[in-house]
């Protein structure tokens, strides 16, 4: 394998060397014998952040492929006394052993194992769950492999499904009928979310989300693990229904399932998803913990950028499934508003990370659509 070294946060890394493996000068991630891809240094800074306020003492990378999450909690988030790494692909596991050694990690272990077999055996306080596509087939592994108390974190790319354009495969994967909504960009989440809180029921588990977000072409979601089956059942109570009216525009989250027509315009014309999440994405008092240690990863090249989307999520957590003003503009077929106006008009709203044309806000439906005509007065 032709390597190359690259640094990322504080760790030293050989990876694969993009020249070697380009097809008429384009270059993909998985066409090289180990998956490394530059693009979800944003997805791994987060993590840092966010594990270096779990300070697990065990941890488990579970699809490592060069390790870089693994050597990257033990370097930047906290010295934990266990760092297990692990892979099915051998020439990731080579280089896993490498890149341990260059960075001294002590206490690493690495395996090479299929990781739904290797979960099956451990038990740590934080697992990290970082597949091609989609995590369906490791969160039951994953939250059996979590003490209770501890954390893991999943990455979703597979956002077809998820968002609602593949729904077949989000049925098989998520058993959740999705379909497209104007929000689905916050429905994939809430998806994940659902399947999360669902498998754990199945253990006699809960799962509470911490931090969850969107960026780029992934998702990505810290849970808390807790036992007692009357979590669970509480847990369950707190999944639902998005219904969405393809006429007037209006949407809500409800645990009805047999909605026909629009509370508020009566058209037939609705869309039903779900089970999906309906509870908070973020927990506040955890997300305060991470704000407050935050000044030491100012050397992450991305650091305004985490600064940013915490601070969007903990604005944006107060509120269920924002309004796209693109839909909501053209089923009242007008000009779309401008955001600005919308949020001064609304007063209780705000901007979020899902959707650069979404706002959030608790204001009743009626004052959404008046400020859908007002907002074009307000100052720019
Ligand atoms: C997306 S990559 C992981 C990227 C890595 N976490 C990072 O941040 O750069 C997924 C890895 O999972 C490995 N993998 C896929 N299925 C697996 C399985 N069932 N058991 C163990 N490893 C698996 C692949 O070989 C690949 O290296
Ligand atoms: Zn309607």
């Amino acid at each position: 394998m032709k390597l190359k070294e690259i640094t990322e946060g504080k760790a030293r890394l050989l990876v694969p060397d993009p020249e070697e493996y380009k097809k008429e000068e384009k270059y993909d991630p998985s066409w090289a014998p180990v998956f490394y891809n530059p693009r979800m240094v944003f997805n791994r800074d987060v993590s840092v952040v966010v594990v270096s306020a779990l300070s697990p003492k065990s941890i488990v990378d579970t699809l490592s492929a060069t390790g870089v999450r693994g050597i990257r909690y033990y370097l930047e988030s906290s010295k934990t006394e266990e760092v297990l790494f692990n892979d099915k692909s051998p020439n990731a596991v080579e280089l896993i052993r490498r890149n341990v050694e260059v960075n001294g990690i002590e206490n690493a272990k690495v395996y090479n194992r299929d990781a739904n077999s290797l979960l099956y055996e451990l038990k740590v306080d934080y697992v990290d769950v970082d597949p091609f596509g989609s995590p369906a087939p490791f969160v039951l592994s994953s939250i059996n492999a979590t003490k209770r108390g501890g954390s893991v974190a999943y990455t979703a790319t597979d956002l077809s499904p998820l968002e609602g354009k593949a729904r077949r495969s989000c049925l098989r994967k998520y058993y959740v009928h999705n379909q497209r909504l104007s929000f689905s960009k916050e429905v994939g989440i809430r998806v994940l979310v659902s399947k999360v809180v669902r498998d754990s029921a199945v253990l006699e588990r809960t799962v509470v989300p911490l931090i969850s977000f969107y960026s780029d072409y992934y998702y990505r979601v810290f849970f808390r693990v807790l036992g007692g089956a009357r979590r669970a059942d509480n847990a369950l109570e707190e999944l639902g229904y998005f219904i969405e009216c393809q006429d007037c525009g209006y949407h809500e989250g409800t645990r009805e399932k047999c909605v026909d027509k629009c509370p508020y315009c009566g058209s037939k014309n609705v869309k039903v998803v779900g089970p999906v999440w309906l509870g908070k994405l973020v927990d506040e008092e955890f997300l305060g913990k991470v704000m407050s240690s935050i000044d030491k990863f100012e050397y992450l090249t991305s650091f305004q950028m985490v600064k940013e989307l915490l601070t969007s999520l903990r604005d944006e957590n107060r509120f269920l499934a924002y309004y796209n003003l693109d839909f909501l503009a053209s089923r009242h077929k007008m000009n779309v508003p401008p955001t600005r106006g919308m949020l001064e008009c609304l007063g209780e709203a705000t901007r979020t990370h899902f959707d650069k044309k979404g706002i959030k806000t608790n204001k009743k439906y009626e004052e959404v659509l008046e400020c859908l005509k007002t907002s074009f007065s307000y100052n720019r």
